[in-house]
């Protein structure tokens, strides 16, 4: 077995606008996603999951041609459930330049489905990293992060940022803006999530926020003013010390930023009754900023806050099943023992 693991992600600012060009930064967690690979002698793929919605889930299917799932559960879960991970295996397979080759996977990871921290992109990093390597080649992160990319994109219909991915694979704090990607210094910041239990439709929200842009002018200059508070954003993490403590007046500019972020969002409709809930629960506590992190329509928030009383605030708000504080994580995909 051949095991890789890649970490989940938080936006401080920047989700959906970056797909249409502007600049995002997402800083990689510590919550992962690990994948085990063993290569196979025929040309099948067996997944196990234990953390899919669909429970005890174990699939089996004949690589890339075959269209047959050997599962008990309608089509279109096997697909939502599947589709990352058969993508992934085909950019690992055309990475070791064997298009045949079939694989045994085990998927474990910490990273809520669906909820804005990126359990997409860390299965896909992962995959991708461990079934190259299973297979006796090695990959450079920057190739890692394209491919895992091309995949993301390929499941998304063309709807994707590179910034999950990037993040995912080179870990850290970074800055996409098209194809543009690099790692940025940033001090550590008190990251607070607040998870509500549910998740949201990556693809059906990018849909609505093109829709409403496409129809409205004023949704287009919210994605545009969205990059612009992402900039200004930028400045103030390369004006701190990225060693230091981030100390108060950065904590609260950058929180009012991620106030606006949220409302920006919110106005382009990603948002919901939960995650404003927490958003608020965050404000009234002692957060200097809270916003909804990733694709949003439920899922997860981030708040700053250095002290406990956000995290004991969502612990008692209903509408809020987990809290927990994220570490930044400094190493993007990893090989695990
Ligand atoms: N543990 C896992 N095992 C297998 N597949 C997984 C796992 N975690 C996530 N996935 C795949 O990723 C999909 C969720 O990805 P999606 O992009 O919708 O959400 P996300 O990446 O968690 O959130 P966001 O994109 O908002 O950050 C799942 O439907 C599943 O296909
Ligand atoms: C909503 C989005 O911006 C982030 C999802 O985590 C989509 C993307 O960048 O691919």
């Amino acid at each position: 077995m051949t095991t890789s693991s890649a970490p989940g992600k938080v936006y401080l600012f920047g989700e959906h606008a970056v797909v249409y060009g502007e600049p995002a930064v997402p800083c990689a967690i510590e919550r992962r996603a690990r994948v085990s690979v063993e290569p196979r002698d025929d040309h099948r793929v067996r997944v196990e999951s234990d953390d899919l919605t669909l429970d005890g889930f174990t699939v089996e299917w004949g690589g890339p041609a075959d269209e047959h799932h050997d599962v008990d559960v309608p089509s279109n879960l096997v697909e939502a459930a599947t589709g990352y991970v058969d993508e992934a295996l085909s950019q690992a397979r055309d990475a070791i330049g064997d298009p045949e080759a079939g694989f045994d996977v085990t998927i474990e990871s910490d990273i809520p489905l669906g909820g804005g921290l990126g359990s997409s992109a860390a299965v896909v990093v992962a995959a991708i990293d461990a079934a190259v390597r299973a297979s006796g080649e090695t990959i450079e992160p920057e190739e890692l992060a394209d491919r895992a990319y091309q995949a993301e994109s390929t499941v998304q219909g063309g709807e994707a940022s590179r910034a999950d991915t990037y993040c995912s694979a080179m870990g850290g704090a970074v800055r996409v803006e098209g194809d543009d990607t690099r790692p940025i210094e940033a001090p550590e910041l008190p990251l607070v999530i607040g998870y509500d239990g549910g998740a949201g439709d990556t693809g059906e929200l990018v849909a609505g926020v093109r829709a409403l842009k496409e129809e409205y002018g004023f949704a287009a200059d919210t994605v545009e003013t969205i990059g612009d508070l992402t900039r200004e954003g930028e400045q103030l993490l390369a004006a701190a010390d990225p060693d230091g403590d981030p100390g108060p007046v950065l904590l609260e500019e950058l929180g009012d930023l991620m106030d606006f972020n949220h409302g920006l969002l919110s106005a382009l409709g990603v948002s919901s009754r939960s995650l404003d809930r927490m958003v608020w629960t965050a404000r009234e506590a002692d957060a200097t900023g809270a916003k909804l992190t990733g694709a949003g329509g439920g899922g997860c928030i981030v708040a700053l806050d250095e002290g406990q009383a956000t995290r004991r605030a969502l612990e008692y708000s209903p509408g809020c099943d987990q809290t927990f504080r994220a570490e930044l994580a400094t190493e993007g995909v990893r090989a695990e023992e």
